[in-house]
């Protein structure tokens, strides 16, 4: 996916420390007012029809607008929600940031990044230009009660007198995460529809910094308002493993412990840190894909049949299989940095442009061993 992978399945991801609340890929969040909880495909599918009829909108602001993360996944996977026809009749897209922009610069911008992401599909630089037009851009600073003001209003011009659903897209680092949703939450919220925050990784650096987030985000926001996103989730691949695995005659009976030794998980970029040395440096690999992609996946192939695939028999599931797993030591891990390549001339993990000196590990190695009981 990244967010193109959202755009099939929205990943509620409340995490807690002792990760009673694992994640779970789980069905699209509501579009329509109410409670926000959890819902079937079928019922998903019933409230996108009944906000195509019905008289309320929903604004997205993507915070960050300027962004890697922006350009290439969260404008690409909102085109693929219009073009699929997943969207609202009535929707706004408003992109935030510091950076100085029109609107014609964003959609100039965001331009670049929109396919189709399936072959052959008719129409698509219409509903490009469709979908561009329907994408705004708004200039202010993270921390600014006023400029988010601002942006309310431009906000309230575009919904009229229609219930407003506004969800707001944090895309930015997570040091500005609460100053954005302060601001967002004091000024910016929905009078008389839901407003909702999209948070992606990483939640902290560790339990504490997670748990000190999520009190952070409480204090402007409730629980079910907060979605945090495991963009692994969403991979075809990922969410193809639960069908492979339980409605495949052949594999079901084999998956298990006793067909199978050794599982692993590889993954591997064949570029390099491109720029990213700084964030990389900070919280090294593990951090940025282990502890959250990868154990996300380990957790989906390890796990029992579910009761259901609803996102909560799911989770439980998977928290089964990370409560058996017996805590790491540090000689399980192996952790290394790579050096240049001269055969293709690419530089070392410590030539990053953002990067003096590091001793950070970027490549990881974990063993992990058979369950505890
Ligand atoms: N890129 C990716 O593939 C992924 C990213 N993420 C997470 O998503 C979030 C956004 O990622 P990404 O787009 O790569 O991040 P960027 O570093 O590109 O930041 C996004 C925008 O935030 C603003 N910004 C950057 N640094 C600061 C700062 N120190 N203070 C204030 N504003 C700042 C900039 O906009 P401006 O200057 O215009 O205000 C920038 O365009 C991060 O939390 C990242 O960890 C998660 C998964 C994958
Ligand atoms: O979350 C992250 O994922 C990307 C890889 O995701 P992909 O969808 O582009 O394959 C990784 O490059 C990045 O370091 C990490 O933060």
């Amino acid at each position: 996916m990244i967010m193109s992978d959202l755009v099939q399945h929205h990943v509620k991801v409340p995490i807690d420390a002792d990760m009673k609340n694992a994640v779970t890929p789980t069905t699209p969040p509501m579009v329509e007012n109410g409670s926000p909880s959890e819902i079937t495909l079928d019922e998903f599918e019933d409230l996108a029809a009944l906000s195509k009829n019905n008289d309320s909108t929903v604004s997205i602001t993507v915070v960050g607008a300027s962004g890697d993360l922006a350009k290439k996944k969260i404008f690409p996977a909102l085109f693929a929600l219009y073009y699929e026809d997943c969207l609202p009749k009535h929707f706004t897209i408003f992109g935030y940031a510091r950076s100085k922009m029109t609107d014609a610069e964003l959609r100039n911008m965001v331009s670049k990044t929109l396919t189709c992401r399936i072959d052959k599909r008719e129409n698509c630089s219409e509903k490009m230009e469709e979908f561009l037009e329907r994408c705004f851009y708004h200039s202010g600073q993270y921390d600014s009660e006023g400029h988010f003001i601002d942006l309310d209003k431009k906000l309230k011009q575009h919904e009229g007198s229609r219930v407003s659903n506004r969800l707001f897209y944090l895309s930015i680092p997570p040091n500005i995460f609460l100053d954005v949703v302060k601001c967002a939450s004091k000024s910016a919220s929905s009078v008389n529809g839901w407003t909702r925050v999209i948070v992606e990784k990483p939640f902290g650096r560790d339990s504490e910094s997670s748990a000190a987030l999520t009190r952070g985000l409480k204090q402007y926001l409730v629980e079910d308002q907060i979605f945090r996103i495991d963009h692994y989730l969403g991979k075809e691949l990922v969410e193809n493993l639960s069908v492979l695995r339980f409605s495949n005659l052949v594999f079901e009976p084999l998956w298990s412990r006793q067909y199978i030794r050794n599982v692993q998980l590889i993954f591997s970029e064949d570029f390099g840190t491109e720029g990213r040395g700084g964030y990389f440096d900070g919280y090294g690999i593990i951090r940025d894909i282990m502890q959250n992609h990868l154990l996300q996946i380990l957790a989906l192939f390890a796990m029992e049949t579910p009761i259901s695939l609803e996102a909560e028999d799911i989770r439980n599931e998977k928290v089964k299989v990370l409560r058996s797993m017996k805590p790491l030591q540090l000689e399980d891990v192996v952790i290394g940095q790579y050096k240049s390549h001269t055969k293709e001339l690419r530089l070392g993990y410590s030539s990053d442009m953002f990067l003096e000196i590091s001793t950070r590990g970027v490549l990881a190695r974990i063993l992990i061993g058979p369950p505890t009981s």
